[in-house]
C-alpha cells in the first residue's frame, strides 16, 4: 500500500497480506508505523497508531491529535480515534487491534462502550512492551485481561441496550429546520442533526452533533460518545474533527470556514460553549452556529 488511508477495504487488506505472506490479522501490527505518521501531537511529538479490524473485514486507523492553546484533555486518543472511524463508517463491531503503545486506562474505560468489551483482542507493538504471559500465541491480548473488574455500561444501563456501535436512532427533529437562509446553512444544520441522531449519550440522554464545511464545500461530521465512567467520553467536535482528519486530504484546521452543533436546548450537558472553544481555538475565521432540537 502507497499511500495508507484511514480505511482499508477486505479486498486491499487481502491483498497487502498476501503481498507480505502474513494473515490479515498479521497485517494489523505492520500497519501502526504508517498510522502513526498520520498523528498530529504538536505538544507532546508522541505519535500513537492504532489500527484495527471490524467485523465486516474492513480495517481503520486511528491516531491521538492535540490541540495547542487548550487544556489535555481536549485531546483525541488513538484508540478513540480508531473507535470514531468505525462508529462514522457504521462498522458494528471491532475484534482485533494493534497499537504502538500500550494503551492508557482511559481508553482501556472509553473501550468498554463496544459490546463484550473484555473479548476484544489487542496486540502492542512497541518493542519495549512486556511480554505477556496471558497473550494467546499470536501475540493478541484479551482487554479483559489488561483491565479486570471492569465499570462498563452494564453497571448503568439495561442489558439489552444498544451500544457505541450498534445501531440506534435518537428521532431528535428541529421544528423549523429549513428556514429562509443559504444552502450551505441548511445542508450543514441537516447533517449535525443527522449526527445527532446518531449520537451515542446514553448516559445524560443529552445527545449531539456537528457538522463541519471546509472551503471547497466538503462537509464532515461527527457526534458526541459517552463513556459510563464520563470523563473519557469523545465531543461531538473531536468526532468531526476525526472525520476531518481521516478524509478531509490532510489540510490545516483554517481550512474548516464553517460548523453546526445541533443539541436540545434544555440539554443538562452542553456542548455549545466547550465546542466553541475548540473550533475558535483551531479555525479563528470558522463560522459557529447552534441550533436546539427536540
Ligand atoms: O492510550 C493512549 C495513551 C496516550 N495517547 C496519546 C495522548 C497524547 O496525545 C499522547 C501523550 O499522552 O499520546 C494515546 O493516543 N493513547
Ligand atoms: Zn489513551
Amino acid at each position: 500500500m502507497d499511500k495508507p488511508s484511514f480505511i482499508i477495504s477486505p479486498e486491499e487488506a487481502e491483498s497487502a497480506a498476501n503481498q507480505l505472506g502474513v494473515s490479515v490479522l498479521q497485517l494489523l501490527p505492520s500497519l501502526v508505523n504508517p498510522a502513526k505518521s498520520f498523528a498530529r501531537p504538536p505538544i507532546s511529538k508522541f505519535h500513537v497508531g492504532a489500527v484495527g479490524i471490524g467485523s465486516s473485514g474492513r480495517i481503520f486507523l486511528g491516531v491521538n491529535v492535540e490541540f495547542p492553546g487548550l487544556p489535555l484533555h481536549h485531546s483525541i486518543h488513538a484508540e478513540q480515534f480508531l473507535v470514531t472511524n468505525l462508529t462514522l463508517n457504521g462498522e458494528r463491531h471491532l475484534r482485533n487491534f494493534a497499537v504502538s503503545a500500550a494503551p492508557c486506562g482511559h481508553c482501556r474505560q472509553f473501550l468498554q462502550e463496544i459490546r463484550d468489551a473484555s473479548e476484544i483482542r489487542l496486540i502492542i507493538t512497541d518493542p519495549n512492551a512486556t511480554a505477556d504471559p496471558d497473550a494467546d500465541s499470536d501475540g493478541f491480548l484479551r482487554l479483559g485481561s489488561i483491565l479486570p473488574h471492569r465499570f462498563g455500561p452494564e453497571d448503568l444501563l439495561e442489558k439489552d441496550f444498544p451500544l457505541i456501535l450498534e445501531h440506534h436512532d435518537n428521532n431528535l427533529t428541529i421544528s423549523d429546520l429549513d428556514p429562509i437562509c443559504n444552502g450551505n446553512t441548511v445542508e450543514l444544520k441537516r447533517t449535525a442533526l443527522a449526527a445527532a441522531n446518531r449520537s451515542y449519550a446514553p448516559y445524560s440522554l443529552c445527545p449531539s452533533g456537528v457538522a463541519l464545511v471546509d472551503c471547497d464545500g466538503k462537509v464532515y461530521r461527527g457526534w458526541y460518545m459517552e463513556s459510563a465512567a464520563y470523563n473519557p467520553s469523545l465531543g461531538p467536535v473531536q468526532a468531526a474533527l476525526v472525520d476531518y482528519i481521516a478524509n478531509g486530504g490532510g489540510g490545516s484546521y483554517e481550512r474548516i470556514v464553517g460548523a453546526v452543533l445541533v443539541e436540545k436546548e434544555d440539554a443538562v450537558v452542553r456542548q455549545e460553549h466547550t465546542a466553541r472553544l475548540l473550533i475558535q481555538m483551531i479555525s479563528p475565521k470558522c463560522d459557529f452556529s447552534v441550533y436546539h432540537c427536540h
